[in-house]
């Protein structure tokens, strides 16, 4: 077989537009019903297909992270393991998005992985078997698989797709990194909303039940939560530290970027209900 060479496939930052904690499980993970939506905006993957089992990976990531703890590695030996397949992988990874925001980038990067290495290995996983395979990486790898906007409960990973509004958001990116496992171990995490249908959901006002409590911890994310707020409805995703504001038009969205303090960094993209992901799959 030669080595084929696969350019260009994205991985999605996603937003939570609400975030409610119901309650936790006895193995310390949290129920939770969540609704996401994609950005037209994230990382990209390129990868080349090799007849040796090898994964490398070269990235812009910083070089704290070892190989062996990224998910772009981890989802390439998983599905290697799952599959038996003997071909490898070498794996380039622009990375774009905030790592530890709460855009989801490290899962939408494992969701990728196991999405075009499955089609570039011919390993024939279903959609629900390989989402099942990103569960064991992370409770966000299943929705970037899934590749539709949706409403989520149990830890995530039950999913029913949605259509809604595909508004422009201006996302606030402070400079703190925010452990989702500090913030769900946290004694004051509210837990307690009740949990109710989503026809209810689509018509209340959204909240996010990690804002109060990151806020608090984080007066950077505080702080760019304020400013925005002045400016559009706004909220934090996942657990921060990217917090977001909803605009109607790209025009009024970049108008709010012109005018953001030079301190904060932020970006500009609409939210899409079908992921670019499966946009790039059906170009395969
Ligand atoms: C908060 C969200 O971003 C909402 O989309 C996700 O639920 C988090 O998903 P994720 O980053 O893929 O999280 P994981 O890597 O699976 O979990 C990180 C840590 O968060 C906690 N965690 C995560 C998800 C969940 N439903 N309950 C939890 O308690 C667990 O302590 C876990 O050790
Ligand atoms: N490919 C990757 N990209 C980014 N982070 C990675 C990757 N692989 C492993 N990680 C680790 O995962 C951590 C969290 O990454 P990520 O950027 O996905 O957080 P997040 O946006 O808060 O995710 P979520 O919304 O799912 O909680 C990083 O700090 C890093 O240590």
């Amino acid at each position: 077989m030669t080595q084929t060479l696969s350019l260009g496939w994205p991985a999605p930052a996603k937003l939570n537009l609400f975030l409610h904690i119901n309650g936790r499980r006895a193995d310390g993970y949290h129920e939770l019903q969540t609704l996401f939506q994609f950005l037209e905006h994230g990382d990209l993957l390129d990868f080349k297909i090799t007849t040796v089992s090898k994964i490398s990976l070269h990235s812009n990531l910083p070089s704290s992270i070892a190989d062996a703890d990224n998910l772009i590695v981890k989802a390439a030996n998983l599905l290697q393991q799952q599959t038996g397949t003997h071909l490898g992988a070498e794996i380039w990874l622009d990375k774009k998005l905030p790592m530890g925001g709460g855009v989801g980038g490290g899962s939408s990067d494992a969701a990728t992985t196991l999405v075009a290495l499955n089609s570039l290995w011919q390993t024939g996983l279903d959609n629900q078997q390989l989402a099942a395979l990103g569960l064991k990486l992370g409770a966000d790898v299943p929705i970037f698989i899934h590749g539709h906007a949706a409403f989520a409960e149990g830890v995530g990973e039950k999913l029913q797709a949605v259509d809604i509004p595909e508004h422009w958001y201006l996302v606030i990116a402070p400079d703190v990194h925010v452990s989702t496992a500090e913030i769900f171990q946290h004694p004051d995490l509210p837990r307690d909303t009740p949990k109710v249908s989503l026809t209810e959901l689509l018509s209340a006002n959204w909240k996010n039940d990690c804002q109060t409590l990151v806020c608090n911890a984080f007066p950077q994310v505080a702080k760019a939560l304020a400013w925005l707020l002045e400016y559009a409805p706004s909220r934090m995703t996942g657990t921060g530290a990217c917090v977001f504001g909803e605009f109607k038009t790209q025009q009024q969205a970049l108008e709010c970027l012109a005018q953001m303090p030079t301190t904060f960094h932020g970006f500009v993209a609409k939210g899409t209900n079908i992921s670019p992901l499966q946009r790039r799959l059906t170009r395969c």
